[in-house]
């Protein structure tokens, strides 16, 4: 398809892509379809961190951990497993992790995806060099071997997008050895599941670890250096959490940090800063991130960096150099792959002159992918409570849903924020199984300025989980008085 063939210009406009992740990935695929000439320089793999350590493995073995839990609780719907012993007794079987064919199995998808996401940018025209790239000036990257490595190739283009994602965050006084001590890209060489994992850190990364491998069956204890595990999530649903990691038999240490981690002869003992100790057979680390931009030539070609060293972006993700772009986790905006997408598509659509609709940071749908998850968009409650939104709020929990009920869902809520007087939906909160796909039609109603009221004529389902979302913008109906 001849998509460019209005263009004005006599010579193809030529799109550099640094780094293939979900960012650059999207980037190079939009350009590729408006008609450039785009060349992708990735040292790794198509897919990034994302498709390889982070996103694509940790859901997978959520998969398992989730089909972990509907196992065990499925006595609570009537299913009984048993085995014949002997005299025709029952036994009770026992769950058991095969690690190792669980890890082979997410690597193997990873690497598919990866491969999947490579032929579809080949099929659609883009140059992929596989190689360690770094800016010569605003208009050229040199790639080469690795970072101190031999130069073999330099791409020249009118357009640079910068995708180079970040890595993990490591502590100088807990050293990754990859055996014992681990970042989330080193968890897939276990074989075997950890006896006691600890983890550090208890934000998004690290409660997502702790509650697939409590559900596989490690025992767990976390590290928090926060009064609750996701500071900064929405408080009932931090608060469900951590309910639901008690009554799993997670330990949760709050307002504890990690001072240092050590190897000792059969495990590892962390030293908080209070003086207590913890020991266990692994530990975790996921401390946070850091931007993969150092050394990578941006401050010579003039792009402005922040104090942590992610680069500053504007809201259609370009730099403070005009034709360099940035997307992803080594920017100042938003950690989130399908972020990461958005703002790929955004920047060349820019670049290239076609609509630009520039990003809002508060129309990110993010998901915990704990168990329960947690799914959020738009304003917040405490948004509300400190006054920087207008809203009232409303919580529904699951406990009322008919459907929840005979599913056998414990825990749950939805939770609804809109604006007082218009009634338009400005934020929701879903604690529930697969509150990910649960929470898309707040997303649309939020994207689209919908109404309480027009939210609640929409049918749902009957019996569904959906209809608390509905039921819950019924009960909006009267926004302008005081719902508590
Ligand atoms: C454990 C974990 C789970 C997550 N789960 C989710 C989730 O469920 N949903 C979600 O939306 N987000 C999730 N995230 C966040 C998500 O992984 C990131 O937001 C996403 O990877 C950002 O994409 P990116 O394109 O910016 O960078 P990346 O995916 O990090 O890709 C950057 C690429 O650039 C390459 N690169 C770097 N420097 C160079 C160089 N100099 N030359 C050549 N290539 C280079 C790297 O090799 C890499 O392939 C998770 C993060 C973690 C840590
Ligand atoms: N499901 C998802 O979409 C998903 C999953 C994982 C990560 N992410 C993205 O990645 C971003 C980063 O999340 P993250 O959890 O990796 O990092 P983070 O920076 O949000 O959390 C790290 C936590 O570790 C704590 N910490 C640091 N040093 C510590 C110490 N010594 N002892 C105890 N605690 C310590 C920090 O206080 C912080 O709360 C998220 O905001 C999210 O956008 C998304």
């Amino acid at each position: 398809m001849e998509i460019m063939s209005s263009t004005p210009f006599e010579r193809t406009q030529r799109v550099a892509v640094l780094g293939g992740g979900p960012g650059g990935y999207e980037a190079a695929l939009a350009a590729a379809q408006l008609g450039a000439e785009v060349t992708l320089v990735e040292r790794v793999g198509v897919g990034g961190s994302a498709v390889l350590t982070d996103v694509v493995p940790s859901k997978s073995l959520i998969a398992t951990a989730d089909a972990a839990v509907a196992i065990s609780e499925a006595s609570d719907l009537g299913v009984q497993f048993y085995a014949k012993g002997e005299h025709g007794k029952p036994l009770k079987p026992e769950i058991a992790i095969n690690l190792a064919a669980v890890n082979k199995r997410l690597i193997a998808l990873a690497g598919q995806q990866s491969e999947d996401m490579r032929t579809t940018l080949l099929e659609a025209g883009v140059r992929i060099l596989s190689g360690h790239g770094r800016l010569e000036g605003p208009n050229a990257i040199i790639v080469s071997t690795g970072q101190d490595g031999t130069d073999f190739d330099r791409v020249e283009a009118d357009t640079i997008i910068v995708a180079v994602g970040a890595s993990p965050r490591e502590l100088d006084s807990a050293k990754p050895d990859g055996k014992r001590i681990l970042t989330w890209t080193q968890l897939y060489d276990m074989k075997a599941l950890p006896e006691h994992l600890i983890v550090v850190g208890s934000g998004v990364t690290g409660a997502e670890f702790a509650s697939a491998y409590m559900n596989l069956g490690a025992k767990v204890t976390l590290i928090s250096s926060r009064e609750q595990v996701l500071p900064g999530e929405d408080q009932d649903a931090a608060h469900v959490l951590e309910k639901v990691f008690k009554r799993g038999g997670m330990t949760v240490l709050s307002k504890s940090r990690a001072e240092k981690v050590e190897v000792t002869k059969d495990g590892v003992t962390a030293t908080l800063s209070d003086g207590r100790t913890v020991d266990g057979s692994h530990c975790l680390l996921a401390v946070g991130s850091i931007p993969n931009t150092a050394g990578i030539g941006l401050e010579d070609a003039g792009v402005e960096l922040d104090e942590t060293g992610h680069v500053r972006v504007n809201r259609v993700a370009r730099t403070s150099v005009p034709n360099v772009y940035a997307v992803g986790d080594c920017t100042n905006f938003f950690p989130l792959a399908s972020v990461a997408s958005m703002q790929g598509r955004t920047a060349v659509f820019h670049a290239l002159g076609d609509i630009v609709i520039p990003l809002e940071l508060i129309k990110i749908t993010s998901n915990i992918f704990t168990a329960p998850e947690i799914a959020t968009v738009g304003y917040s409650q405490k948004d509300v409570e400190d006054g920087v939104a207008d809203g009232l709020v409303y919580k529904l929990p699951l406990a009322a849903n008919p459907r929840a009920k005979m599913m056998g869902i414990k825990d749950g809520f939805v939770k609804l924020i809109a604006r007082k007087g218009s009634g338009t939906v400005i934020g929701g909160v879903i604690v529930a199984p697969k509150a990910s796909e649960l929470i898309y039609p707040i997303a649309v109603a939020v994207e689209r300025r919908l109404t309480v009221d027009q939210v609640s004529r929409v049918f749902a389902a009957y019996p569904s989980l959906s209809s608390s979302i509905t039921d819950a913008s019924r009960a909006m109906h009267l926004v302008n008085a005081k719902i508590s």
